[in-house]
C-alpha cells in the first residue's frame, strides 16, 4: 500500500481534528491530503486542476470572469431521498418520515464502501464555519472529501478554511463529515447521519445536498437535532428584510420546499415603488429565542446554490447580477463562445446549436428534452447579490416579525392567509403540502405532505419536531405572526393565476401591515384573509375574477383535504402533540360551520 502524502502543513494544532483526519485517511487511503485554508492561491490551484482533468469547463472570461461549468454524472443530478438515512440508536427516534439505519448496519454496509475509496485521489480537509464569524450561534464542521468540486463549492457556500479553524480553536466538538465519490454508482450511494455523534457519511454522489455536507446534512439534519436539545430551530427558510416606503423594516422568514421559490423571494425586486428588500439568506435559517421574547435568525451559509432554470433578468434580476462573475455552474447548457444558457433565461434562435447539460448537441427547434437539467444550479457568494446587505454577517442575527409557510399548490391554498395564533401557525406549517420538483430524484408534480418544508431534512422524529415548535412558541413573549402563501394556484385553464416574482411584494406589503396592525383581515374557516382591496394592485393588470379565485376558500375541498391531513398526522401516533390535534379539530369544526 502506498503511503499518503500530506501536501501542506495542517493549519491547525487541534489534536482531535488531526487525529480524526489521520484515522479516516488510514481507512480511505488517499494518495494525498490537502488541508484547505480558503486562500486565493488554493482556489486558483483547485480550479486549474479541475480544468486540466476536464471536470471544469472554463467560461468566456469576458462574459463570465472566473466562472466554470461542471457536468455531473448523468445518474447523479439531484438529492436521493430514498438513499438518505438517519441513524439513531432507536428507530422510533428517527420517526416515520425518515429512513432509518442502525449503526451496526451502517458499519456493515456503508463503512466498507469507504475502504480504499480515495485511492489515487486527493483527500481535501475542508473546515467550514456555519454562521457569521464571532456569533455565539455559529458552528463548525469539517468535511473530508475526495471531490475538488465539493471543496470549491464549500469555499463559496460557507466561511471556509482559516475562519472556521479560528472559531474551532482546540475544541473537540465539531460536525465530522466524510464524503467520497466512491464509484458514483447509485447502487452504492448512501447519505447517513448520526445526530448523536455529529457524524455524516456520504458516498457515491457528487451532487448538491448529497455531497455539500454543510448544507442539508449539517445545517438542517444534524442541526435540527442539536436545536431541539438546545432550545432553538434549524429551518429550511429564507430570511429577508422588508422596508416600507416610510422606512420601517421588518425581517421575515419563509419555508418553501426545494425549488418552490425561496431564492427568488429572498431577493425580489419589488414592483411597488418605494419598497426595499434585503437578502439575509436564501435557503437555511437558524433561529434562537432572544432575551427580548422574539426569535432572532442567522443565515448559517455564505453563498447560494440556486436553481438555474427560470432565472432571468425579468424574473430575478438580482440573481442574474450576482452571476456576473465568480460562479460555478452545474449542469446548465453551453452556447458557442463558452457562455451558459438555461430554459427561461433568454430567447434562443430556433436553429442555434448549443450543448445540453450532458454535452450533446442541442437545438431549440428539434428539442425533445430541456437543454439545462431542470435541477441545474449556480453556486455564488451571497455578497455578490445586489440585495445582500451587511445584516447577513451580523453576529446577533435579525429579529423575526413574520414566518411564511408555502408550497406549490395548483389548487386549494389561497394566495395568502394568516394563522389565528402561533399555535395555529404551527398547525398550518405541519400540515402543509406541495407538489414535488426536480430538486430530488423521483416523480415531479406529485402532491405530498411536506411539513415546514422539512420532510427530507428533519434529523429526528417529526412528531417531536412539532412538539418542539410548540414549546419554542410558548417561550416567546413576542412571537412572529405566521402566514401561508401560494404563488402557484391555477385557474380553470390550468395557467398560474398570480404573476409572482416582483409582484409578491404586494403580498409582503399586506403581511407587513398585519404585523404592524394597520391592515384589516376577514375571518374564514382556515384563517385570516385580506379583503379584496387589502392586496395593493396598483399598476398591475390582474382581473377581478383572478383575484377572487386567488382568495377563494372552498370549505368542501378543505374538508376533503382535512381527511388526508388527519391520516398524515396519525402516522406520528403518541409523538404527535395534543395541541396539533386540537387545532385540527377546531379547523374541521370551523369548516363545517362555514357550510351552514
Ligand atoms: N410562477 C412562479 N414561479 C416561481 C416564483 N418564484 C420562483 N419560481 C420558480 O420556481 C423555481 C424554483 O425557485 P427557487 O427560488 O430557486 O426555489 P428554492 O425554494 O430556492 O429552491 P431550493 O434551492 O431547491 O431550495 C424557479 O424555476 C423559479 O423561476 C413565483 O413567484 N412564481
Ligand atoms: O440540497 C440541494 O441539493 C439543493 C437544495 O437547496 C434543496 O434541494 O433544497
Ligand atoms: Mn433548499
Amino acid at each position: 500500500m502506498t503511503k499518503t502524502k500530506t501536501m501542506n502543513e495542517a493549519p491547525t494544532t487541534n489534536r482531535a481534528l488531526r487525529a480524526w483526519v489521520q484515522a479516516i485517511a488510514e481507512h480511505t487511503r488517499p494518495a494525498r491530503i490537502r488541508w484547505c485554508d480558503g486562500s486565493e492561491e488554493e482556489r486558483i490551484t483547485l480550479e486549474r486542476d479541475m480544468a486540466l482533468s476536464g471536470s471544469f469547463i472554463e467560461l468566456d472570461p469576458r462574459t463570465h470572469p472566473r466562472s466554470f461549468l461542471h457536468r455531473s454524472d448523468p445518474t447523479d443530478v439531484a438529492r436521493t431521498e430514498h438513499l438518505t438515512f438517519i441513524s439513531t440508536p432507536r428507530r422510533e427516534d428517527a420517526g416515520p418520515t425518515n429512513h432509518w439505519m442502525s449503526r451496526e448496519e451502517a458499519q456493515a454496509r456503508v463503512w466498507p464502501l469507504f475502504a480504499g475509496a480515495m485511492k489515487d485521489r486527493t483527500m481535501y480537509v475542508v473546515p467550514y464555519l456555519m454562521g457569521p464569524a464571532g456569533s455565539p450561534f455559529s458552528r463548525v464542521g469539517v468535511e473530508l472529501t475526495d471531490s475538488p468540486y465539493v471543496a470549491l463549492n464549500l469555499r463559496i457556500m460557507t466561511r471556509m478554511g482559516r475562519a472556521a479553524l479560528g472559531h474551532l480553536g482546540a475544541a473537540e466538538s465539531f460536525v465530522r463529515g466524510i464524503h467520497s465519490l466512491g464509484d458514483l454508482s447509485p447502487d452504492r450511494r448512501f447519505v447517513v447521519h448520526f445526530p448523536e455523534t455529529l457524524e455524516i457519511w456520504s458516498i457515491g454522489s457528487g451532487y448538491g445536498g448529497n455531497a455539500l455536507l454543510s448544507k442539508k446534512c449539517h445545517a438542517l439534519r444534524i442541526a435540527s437535532a442539536q436545536a431541539r436539545a438546545e432550545g432553538w430551530l434549524a429551518e429550511h427558510m429564507l430570511i429577508l428584510g422588508l422596508t416600507s416606503p416610510e422606512g420601517r423594516t421588518h425581517y421575515v422568514t419563509a419555508a418553501f420546499p426545494s425549488a418552490c421559490g425561496k431564492t427568488n423571494l429572498a431577493m425580489l425586486v419589488p414592483s411597488l415603488p418605494g419598497w426595499k428588500i434585503e437578502t439575509v439568506g436564501d435557503d437555511i435559517c437558524w433561529m434562537h429565542p432572544g432575551s427580548d421574547g422574539r426569535l432572532w435568525a442567522i443565515n448559517p451559509e455564505n453563498g447560494m446554490f440556486g436553481v438555474a432554470p427560470g432565472t432571468s433578468l425579468k424574473t430575478n434580476p438580482n440573481a442574474m447580477k450576482a452571476l456576473a462573475h465568480d460562479v460555478i455552474f452545474t449542469n446548465v447548457a453551453l452556447r458557442a463562445g463558452r457562455r451558459v444558457w438555461w430554459e427561461g433565461m433568454s430567447q434562443l434562435d430556433e436553429h442555434e446549436i448549443i450543448e445540453d447539460w450532458r454535452g450533446a448537441k442541442w437545438t431549440n427547434g428539434a428539442a425533445t428534452s430541456p437543454a439545462a437539467h431542470p435541477n441545474s444550479r449556480f453556486t455564488v457568494p451571497l455578497r455578490q447579490c445586489p440585495s445582500a446587505a451587511g445584516s447577513f454577517d451580523l453576529a446577533t442575527g435579525v429579529p423575526i416579525s413574520a414566518i411564511l409557510f408555502g408550497g406549490r399548490r395548483s389548487k386549494l391554498a389561497p394566495l395568502v392567509y394568516e394563522a389565528r395564533s402561533f399555535r395555529h401557525g404551527v398547525y398550518v406549517g405541519a400540515t402543509m403540502a406541495s407538489e414535488t420538483t426536480a430538486a430530488a430524484t423521483g416523480a415531479v408534480g406529485v402532491l405530498r405532505n411536506d411539513p415546514m418544508a422539512m420532510l427530507p431534512f428533519c434529523g429526528y422524529n417529526m412528531g417531536d419536531y412539532f412538539a418542539h415548535w410548540m414549546a419554542v412558541g410558548k417561550g416567546l413573549s413576542r412571537p412572529p405572526k405566521i402566514f401561508h402563501v401560494n404563488w402557484f394556484r391555477t385557474g380553470d385553464d390550468g395557467r398560474i393565476l398570480w404573476p409572482g416574482f416582483g409582484d409578491n411584494i404586494r403580498v409582503l406589503k399586506w403581511i407587513l401591515e398585519r404585523v404592524e396592525g394597520t391592515a384589516t383581515a376577514r375571518e374564514s374557516a382556515i384563517g385570516l384573509l385580506p379583503h379584496e382591496r387589502g392586496i395593493d394592485l396598483t399598476g398591475m393588470d390582474l382581473s377581478k375574477d383572478a383575484l377572487f379565485q386567488l382568495l377563494a376558500v372552498d370549505s368542501g375541498a378543505w374538508l376533503r383535504e382535512a381527511d388526508g391531513v388527519l391520516e398524515f398526522l396519525r402516522k406520528f401516533a403518541d409523538r404527535l402533540p395534543a395541541a396539533l390535534l386540537a387545532e385540527h379539530r377546531s379547523l374541521v369544526k370551523r369548516l363545517h360551520d362555514s357550510l351552514h
